[in-house]
């Protein structure tokens, strides 16, 4: 069942159209990675959705939603997060608590419940100025759902912090997307594949790639082989590409990259001219297309 439907959201600055004509739709219960290149319009439908910029023009549909309740329905945490550095994390839980309208005694003990939840319990009734990058996130990620939400938006929730910052909100993403929808925006790709059940790839303010992860990836999936090389004659590497068995071809640093027609009778194939030819192969990986090189393509084209 459809949480949200937006159709032909369109956000224009002077003559620019940061965001044209997106339509689409969140299924409930699903987490969705909105992708796209620096300038693609992915903050830009994040704040419209979040209800913190006025579309140009366009529907977002909430369903089952009167038009108002709609922030009511939605966490947002947005890219660069401002937090009451002279505040506890309790204090400011509260206070975000109590400008959702929830009542002192029950925003006291969601409080209470969500810092426990974040990992923040011993550092509750510290000053947020002494919290680390990771701490910080996640404290904002406790400070969107207080409400209980609908609807989590994160705006690049992983981006500034350092790879144990990141991994420690990951999992907290992880055990949240069991009870709540969620719509995160993201650079990193391998995160996106890690935890969204759906992607969508904006580029220049227009949705290139939607749909289901796994099935995209059923879909544009290839079989592709890398092979690193430490001593090949770079004509002799070129010439690979016109076996009829390679669909694609990339060399570049020393690193082979062929998508083929069958992974089986490629690996036979070019271990034997590789081992006749005296090369040593430094690497040699099999496996189908990822991620990252669907996003390339769409975002090339
Ligand atoms: N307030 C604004 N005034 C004018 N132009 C804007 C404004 N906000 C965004 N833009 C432009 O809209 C386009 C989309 O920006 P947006 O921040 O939504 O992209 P993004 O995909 O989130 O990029 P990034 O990955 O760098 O955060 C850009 O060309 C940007 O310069």
């Amino acid at each position: 069942m459809n949480l949200l439907e937006v159709g032909g959201l369109t956000k224009r600055f002077g003559a620019n159209a940061a965001v044209d004509g997106l339509s689409f739709a969140i299924s409930q219960g699903r987490c969705m990675a909105l992708l796209g290149p620096n300038g693609a319009g992915k903050t830009t439908t994040l704040k419209m959705l979040s209800g913190l910029l006025e579309p140009s023009s366009g529907t977002i549909r909430f369903i089952g939603e009167a038009r108002a309740d709609i922030r009511e329905s939605i966490g947002y945490l947005p890219q660069y997060p401002s937090f009451f550095n002279w505040m506890s994390g309790k204090e400011f839980l509260e206070f975000t608590a109590k400008l959702a309208r929830i009542p002192a005694k029950e925003a006291a003990s969601r409080a209470k419940e969500l810092l426990e939840r974040v990992g923040l319990k011993d550092a509750a009734k510290r000053k947020i100025s002494g919290y680390s990058g990771g701490m910080k996130q996640r404290l904002g990620l406790a400070q969107a759902v207080i409400h209980r939400p609908k609807l989590l938006i994160l705006d690049e929730p992983v981006s500034a912090l350092d790879p144990q910052g990141r991994r420690e909100v990951m999992e907290l993403l992880k055990e949240m997307k069991r009870e709540t929808t969620i719509l995160f925006s993201t650079h990193i790709l391998h995160d996106a594949e890690e935890i969204s059940d759906d992607v969508m790839i904006m580029d220049r303010g227009h949705i290139v790639v939607e749909g289901d992860l796994q099935q995209l990836m059923r879909d544009h999936g290839k079989p592709q082989i890398r092979i690193k090389v430490g001593n090949a004659d770079p004509a002799w590497v070129q010439g690979l590409r016109d076996r009829p068995f390679v669909r694609e071809f990339e060399f570049a640093l020393g690193l082979i990259t062929l998508q083929v027609t069958n992974l089986h009778e490629a690996r036979e194939s070019l271990f034997r001219e590789f081992v006749d030819q005296g090369l040593e192969i430094e690497g040699f990986e099999m496996g189908q297309t990822t991620l990252e090189d669907l996003f390339m393509k769409a975002v090339q084209a």
